[in-house]
C-alpha cells in the first residue's frame, strides 16, 4: 500500500487475534464487549479528533492486515450512532426551558448601562389635567409620537404619566402553551386592543460579533430554535438563555403583532405590540422578517393562506442559497463547472470487489494495492463520512440590519439552530459559498438502511472453505447475526410509535429509554457483523492447516463460485 507502513509483517493467527482484541477494546469499540451496552446517559462525550486519529490508524491496520471487509465502516457506523445519541442528549439538556420568573423582564437583561445625560432627556409638552388623568401622556404626547418613553421625574404628568410602559413592565396577560410542531407559543390571556403594548423582548444585549459567535455555538450544540433578534446595526438581543416570555412568540406570515423599537431612558428596547384587536385565547405571532444566514430550511407552520412556506424564505440569503433566481441570473450556470465522474469515486465498490475476490482466491496477498487510497485519501474519505455528524454546521455570513430602521420595522431573527420540521431531511449550511452536506439528523429508516446494505451471507461463505471447523464457525456466526438482525427489526417495530410521535411533534430527540434499546440492538447486530466478517477474514488470511477431512457441504474451490452477497 503506497506510503503506508511498508513493512508488511507475516501475519499469524496470534497477531490477528491480538489485533482484534485491541481493536475491540479501543474506545469507540469498547461497548462491543460482551457486557450489555452502557446506557446512553453514562457515556462520556467522544472526543472526535482523537477518534478520527484512532480510526485512521485502525483503518490502516485493518486494510494492511485484514485486507478489507469494511470493519472500519462498522466502527464508523457505531460512532455515528453514539455521536447522534450524545448530541441529542446534550441538545435536550441545553434546550430545557430556562427559568422564567415573574420578574423575567429587563432586570435580567445584561445591557450596557447608559447613564442618561440630563441634556438628553426629552420632556414632553403634555398638560396634566386631573379630570382626564387617564389620558396623561396619551396618543398625542410628543414622546409617544416619537416612540420615546418619558423619564420619571421629568414628565409634566408626574406619576400619572402613561408613557412608561417598558419601565413599569406594563405587559398584557399572556400564557405559554404547546403548539403543534412549532414548539412553545404564547397566547393572549386577555382581550388585547390594537396598538397595545404586549411585552418587551428581553434578553442579553450582545454585540454583533458575539451574536455571530453564539449563533454558531447554538447551531453546533443542536439548538433548534432561534432567539437572537437584531436591535440595531451594532447590537443584538439574545433570549436563548435569559429573556421574557416574548421569546416564545412564534412567527406568522399573517401576524397579529409586530415588534417596535422604543427609546427608554436613552436606550433602545424592543417591544411586541398588537397590530389588531386580539381576543383572549388567540396565539400571538409576529412576522419574524427572518434573515436566513444558513442552517436548515425551516418549514413554516403558521398556516396562513399567504404563508411563504419556509421561515426566512423572503430573505436574500435564503433565496440565493435555494437558488431562487431571476431570469438572466447566470451565477449558477453549470457550464463553468468541471464534469464529475462519479465512477472515479466509489471506494466501497472497489473494496467489495476486492473482498469477493479475496475470499474466492483463498490465498491472499496482504500487500494489496489500492491505487490512490493512501493515508491522506483514506483519512479524507473517512472524515467525509463523519464530518456531518459530528461537526457543527457553520453559519454563513452574518449581516447586520442597517441603522436608521424605521419605527415599527421588524427585527430580523437570526437563523441559528433552527427547528427542523423536515425532521429527517438532509440539511445544508447556507454560507452561499458551497454547501457542506450535513447528514440527516436521525434516521427513521434505519432498518431499511441496515438491511439494504449489501451483506455477506455467512452460510454461503462457509461453503467456500474446505475446513469443517471453519464452516461451523461461520455458520454459528451467521446464526448469531440472524438473531441479532431479527432482534433489531423487532426493536425497530417496537419503538416505531415513539419515533413517529416525535416526528409528528417535530421533536428531534428520542427518550433515552427508547434510544438505549435501539443502541443495544444495534450494538448486538454490529458486533455479530463484525464477528462474522472477522472470522471470514481471519480464515482467509490464516487458513487452518489443510487436513484430509471430507467436506460435506460443498466444494472448497471457486469452481462453482457462490455469490456470497446473496442472503
Ligand atoms: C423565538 S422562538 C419561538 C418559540 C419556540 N417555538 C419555542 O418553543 O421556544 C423561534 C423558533 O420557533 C420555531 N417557530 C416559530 N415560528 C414558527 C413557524 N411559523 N413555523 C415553524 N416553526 C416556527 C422555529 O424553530 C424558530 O426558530
Amino acid at each position: 500500500m503506497k506510503g503506508l507502513i511498508g513493512t508488511a509483517k507475516e501475519l499469524t493467527k496470534q497477531t490477528l487475534e491480538s489485533q482484534r482484541q485491541s481493536f475491540c477494546n479501543s474506545k469507540p469499540y469498547s461497548f462491543l464487549s460482551d457486557k450489555s451496552p452502557k446506557s446512553a446517559k453514562s457515556l462520556s462525550p467522544i472526543p472526535t479528533v482523537t477518534l478520527e486519529k484512532n480510526h485512521a490508524n485502525l483503518q490502516y491496520q485493518t486494510l494492511e492486515q485484514v485486507s478489507e471487509v469494511g470493519v472500519f465502516l462498522l466502527v464508523a457506523e457505531m460512532e455515528i450512532e453514539f455521536n447522534r445519541i450524545h448530541k441529542r442528549e446534550k441538545a435536550d439538556r441545553q434546550a430545557q426551558r430556562p427559568y422564567f420568573g415573574k420578574r423575567a423582564d429587563h432586570n435580567l437583561v445584561r445591557r450596557r448601562k447608559i447613564k442618561q445625560k440630563e441634556e438628553d432627556i426629552v420632556v414632553c409638552e403634555c398638560k396634566f389635567d386631573f379630570s382626564k388623568a387617564d389620558l396623561a401622556c396619551g396618543d398625542r404626547c410628543l414622546n409617544v409620537l416619537t416612540s420615546t418613553e418619558c423619564t420619571p421625574g421629568y414628565c409634566p404628568c408626574g406619576s400619572y404619566c402613561k408613557n412608561q410602559r417598558f419601565q413599569k413592565s406594563e405587559y398584557a396577560k399572556t400564557k405559554l402553551f404547546k403548539t403543534e410542531g412549532r414548539g412553545w407559543g404564547l397566547l393572549a390571556d386577555q382581550n388585547i386592543k390594537a396598538g397595545q403594548f404586549i411585552i418587551e423582548y428581553c434578553g442579553e444585549v450582545i454585540s454583533s460579533d458575539e451574536a455571530k459567535e453564539r449563533s454558531q455555538t447554538y447551531e453546533a450544540q443542536g439548538l433548534r430554535d432561534a432567539y437572537i433578534i437584531s436591535l440595531n446595526a451594532s447590537y443584538f438581543i439574545d433570549a436563548t438563555k435569559k429573556g421574557s416570555l416574548a421569546r416564545f412568540i412564534n412567527h406568522s406570515c399573517q401576524p397579529n403583532c409586530e415588534t417596535r423599537k422604543w427609546t427608554v431612558l436613552g436606550e433602545t428596547r424592543v417591544g411586541i405590540f398588537a397590530t389588531q384587536d386580539i381576543s383572549i385565547g388567540t396565539e400571538l405571532a409576529y412576522d419574524y422578517n427572518f434573515e436566513w444566514y444558513g442552517g436548515v430550511n425551516v418549514r413554516c407552520l403558521c398556516g396562513a393562506p399567504n404563508c411563504s412556506i419556509f421561515l426566512g424564505a423572503k430573505s436574500q440569503g435564503f433565496q440565493e442559497h435555494n437558488h431562487v433566481w431571476e431570469d438572466g441570473d447566470d451565477r449558477y450556470t453549470v457550464d463553468e463547472f468541471p464534469l464529475y465522474d462519479s465512477a472515479e469515486d466509489e471506494p466501497s465498490d472497489k473494496l467489495n470487489k476486492v473482498t469477493d475476490s479475496a475470499i474466492q482466491e483463498t490465498s491472499i496477498t496482504v500487500k494489496t494495492e489500492y491505487a490512490g487510497l493512501n493515508n491522506d485519501s483514506f483519512g479524507y474519505k473517512y472524515k467525509t463520512c463523519f464530518s456531518g455528524m459530528v461537526g457543527g454546521g457553520a453559519v454563513g455570513n452574518f449581516k447586520c440590519e442597517a441603522d436608521g430602521e424605521k419605527e415599527g420595522g421588524q427585527h430580523p431573527v437570526v437563523a441559528s439552530g433552527l427547528r427542523s420540521n423536515n425532521a429527517f431531511g438532509d440539511f445544508n449550511n447556507g454560507s452561499g459559498t458551497g454547501s457542506t452536506k450535513r447528514p440527516a439528523k436521525r434516521s427513521p429508516n434505519r432498518k431499511q438502511k441496515l438491511s439494504s446494505r449489501k451483506q455477506i451471507n455467512g452460510k454461503r461463505v462457509a461453503q467456500l472453505f474446505a475446513s469443517k471447523k471453519v464452516q461451523d464457525e461461520l455458520i454459528k456466526c451467521e446464526e448469531v447475526r440472524s438473531e441479532a438482525t431479527a432482534k433489531l427489526d423487532s426493536v425497530y417495530d417496537e419503538i416505531r410509535p415513539a419515533i413517529e410521535e416525535r416526528e409528528r411533534d417535530s421533536l428531534d430527540s428520542l427518550p433515552t429509554s427508547v434510544a438505549e434499546k435501539w443502541i443495544e440492538a444495534s450494538c448486538s447486530k454490529l458486533r455479530a457483523d463484525l464477528d462474522l466478517y472477522f472470522t471470514v477474514v481471519k480464515n482467509v488470511v490464516c487458513p487452518p492447516p489443510i487436513t484430509t477431512e471430507p467436506n460435506p457441504s460443498g466444494p472448497g474451490d471457486t469452481e462453482n463460485a457462490v455469490d456470497c452477497t446473496k442472503n
